[in-house]
């Protein structure tokens, strides 16, 4: 047999069998392909939520090239802030390479757009060491959690709050309801939104988002103008002039921008509040983050997540 490997000697591959549609003979394909390219390969399957999280930070402390993340957004975004927590300087974590196997996968398409998980495994782990890209986060004070896709309030954050409330249904089925609801009757929010200490949007709010990267939920163009390492976050605020069924539609291709009430702009520093001083509804990567605040600062952590990632040139950048 020919030798396949390439740079990484060792790395710990973090999969999580609860994600997307639980497939475990896909899940074993890919570990079996990875434990052909990496000679050292330690294999964890995650048993509860935010056992991704301490995972990666212990990977960080040790000599892995290398961390393999199996999962959904949510698996990705735990690994994510494992990494950017860990006491470990930037340039020495170990790189991050995302595999598809939740729901939406928006990281994944991020780096390696439509890309099939073989052709990457192999482009990322044999031969030299691909280019690594030193992706942003966010950090959001309040909570005191890290974002990597996408944080924000208004329409996101009250489908993911619907859904929680309901009990009768799961998965998939409970968000297509809570939109279908909410398609139904949705009462914009008045709040203000600042970049950089500028009021850049002040009355009815229908949806913030705040990232990272340029979809949401895999398919979503909020941003699609954002660059994962630029050192900046993106906004996108969506006036109550448009409504939640238009904007499900537009944000299919990105065009939002340019309609009225519609702001983009980009800082290091973004404050999202509601303005009548009840607490504000607000997500990040997906989950619901409940809490008494009427507001959110949210402050870029620039290149603080090396992921491996296509040359410039290459499909996928
Ligand atoms: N053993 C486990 N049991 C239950 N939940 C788990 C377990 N391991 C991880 N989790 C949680 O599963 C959640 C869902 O995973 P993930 O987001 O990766 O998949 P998904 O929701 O199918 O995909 P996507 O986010 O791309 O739509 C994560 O928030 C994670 O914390």
């Amino acid at each position: 047999m020919t030798s396949e490997r390439g740079w990484a000697n060792s790395a710990l591959l973090i999969a999580n069998p609860q994600a997307g549609t639980r497939d475990r003979r896909r899940l074993d394909e890919v570990v079996d392909h990875c434990a052909r390219l990496v000679p050292q390969l330690d294999v964890v399957h995650t048993e509860y939520p935010g056992h991704a999280e301490e995972r990666a930070a212990k990977a960080a402390e040790s000599v892995t090239d290398a961390l393999i993340v199996l999962g959904g957004d949510g698996t990705t975004r735990e690994a994510a802030s494992g990494l950017a927590r860990s006491g470990v300087e930037p340039p020495r974590r170990p790189a991050m390479l995302n595999l598809p196997f939740g729901t939406g996968n928006s990281f994944y398409r991020e780096i390696w757009a439509d890309s099939p998980w073989r052709q990457v495994l192999d482009r990322a782990l044999t031969g030299a060491r691909p280019r690594l890209r030193h992706v942003d986060m966010a950090h959001i004070r309040e909570i005191d959690a890290l974002a990597l896709l996408g944080a924000g309030s208004g329409m996101v954050a009250d489908v993911l709050e619907r859904a929680h409330g309901m009990f009768d249904v799961q998965g998939r089925d409970r968000y297509q309801r809570a939109v279908a609801e909410l398609l139904g009757a949705y009462t914009p929010y008045e709040g203000r939104v600042s970049v950089d200490g500028e009021v850049v949007h002040e009355g009815a709010v229908t949806l913030v988002n705040v990232g990272g990267g340029r979809y949401r939920a895999g398919r979503f163009q909020l941003l699609p103008h954002s660059v994962i390492d630029d050192g900046l976050l993106d906004v996108c605020v969506v006036g109550g002039e448009t409504g939640v069924a238009e904007l499900a539609g537009l944000t299919q291709d990105g065009s939002h921008l340019g309609r009225p009430g519609v702001v983009y702009a980009r800082g290091t520093r973004i404050v999202i509040e509601r303005t009548d001083g009840r607490p504000l509804s607000f997500e990040h990567d997906g989950e619901l983050r409940t809490s008494e605040a009427s507001g959110y600062t949210i402050d870029v952590l620039p290149g603080v997540l090396p992921v491996l990632a296509p040359a410039a040139r290459e499909p996928g950048r």
